[in-house]
């Protein structure tokens, strides 16, 4: 989802952990929600077990792998084991090990066999191996959003209608990008406002073209170009700040002068964010020449819909900025 990949903990690229991300479904977010519980609780029971000191933190795992190494430090043979664990793929072994943890937990008390420490540290590996490759807390926090939103009342160009209804009346022959459409029946499609609608998406779907926006060639003239372009839901599925970056500004190439951008966001991208608010999103977009007309937040989602008139602030910073902190926030966030 940009030109910098990101590193797993191991320092490798991590590729699993970009294709999980782009291709999210609503319905395998349960499985991935899942998985991540399975894993988290997991590691949470080893960590208990091995009596680690330090507390490891679910939004950093790269300290986290710094955290266990400590751990480990002076004693070669856990060390090993460790990082053994932690390179090892999909391992039926090891997850039958997992789902036998706490009666394996109880034994291994029992006996008081140090050299069993050894074997939890490589179980302990393992399932830090399998948490980077899902994509880290960030998937992990795109899937639970995108989980949440399987009763969010579909389709939500039924409220872009109504906001661009009176903005096109002067306008026949308007034209529309819509970016990860999912089908040809949505309001954006059915309305009658456009002349012509173009429906993108990463996968294939009937009456959507199966192409990355990242990847459409630029507009070679004004007719290339479009009046709207919908982006409902799919900058929370682009996987980090830099990349959702990367697609505001390449939407803007797209666009005609005075032409229209509709954004939607699970809500918590703007409410729960230690990285996003709506406030600093205007900021932002403003700094691409956007103009914010409208903006709405029902119970899951959060609605925009702005105006490229071209009048440019200043640039936002270039590096994530804090605007909230405290438990239970996301690390959603744009950078431009
Ligand atoms: C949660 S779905 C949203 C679907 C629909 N727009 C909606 O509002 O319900 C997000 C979609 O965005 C698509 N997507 C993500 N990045 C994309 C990209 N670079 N180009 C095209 N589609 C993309 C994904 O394939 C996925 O189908």
């Amino acid at each position: 989802m940009h030109s910098r990949k990101s590193k797993s903990i191991t320092g490798k690229r991590n590729q699993v952990g970009n294709d999980v991300a782009k291709v999210i479904k609503p319905q395998k977010t349960r499985r991935i929600i899942r998985r991540f519980h399975h894993l988290i609780n997991k590691r949470e029971s080893i960590c208990l077990f091995l009596c680690l000191t330090e507390k490891l933190d679910e939004a950093n795992e790269k300290k986290n792998d710094a955290i266990v190494r400590a751990s480990t430090k002076g004693n070669t043979e856990q060390s090993k084991s460790y990082e053994d664990g932690k390179s090892q793929v999909f391992n039926e072994a090891m997850e039958t090990q997992l789902l036998r943890l706490h009666s394996l937990i109880k034994k291994e008390a029992k006996l008081k066999d140090s050299s069993k420490i050894t074997v939890m540290y490589a179980l302990l590996g393992y399932v830090m191996s399998q948490i980077d490759k899902l994509g880290g807390l960030e998937t992990y926090q795109i899937a639970s959003q995108n989980g949440q939103l399987n009763g969010r009342g579909g389709d939500t160009s039924k409220l872009l209608e109504k906001w661009i209804k009176p903005l096109l009346a002067d306008h026949p022959g308007a034209t529309a990008l819509e970016i990860g459409s999912l089908s040809s029946e949505n309001h954006i499609s059915r309305c009658g406002l456009f002349k012509h609608v173009v429906r993108i998406d990463l996968e294939k779907h009937e009456g959507v073209t199966k192409q990355d926006f990242m990847e459409r060639p630029l507009p070679e003239n004004e007719n290339d170009k479009f009046d709207l372009i919908s982006c409902s839901l799919v900058l929370n599925f682009v996987k980090n700040h830099k990349d959702r970056g990367l697609m505001c500004h390449r939407m803007i190439k797209f666009l005609r002068p005075q032409g229209y951008v509709f954004i939607v966001l699970p809500q918590a991208c703007v409410t729960h964010s230690r990285y996003c608010n709506e406030s600093l999103l205007q900021k932002l977009l403003a700094s691409l020449g956007l103009t914010m007309l409208h903006s709405h937040q029902s119970n899951k989602l959060y609605y925009c819909l702005y105006q490229w008139q071209m009048v440019l602030s200043p640039k936002g910073p270039p590096k994530r900025i804090r605007v909230s902190d405290g438990p239970g926030l996301n690390n959603f966030g744009i950078t431009l």
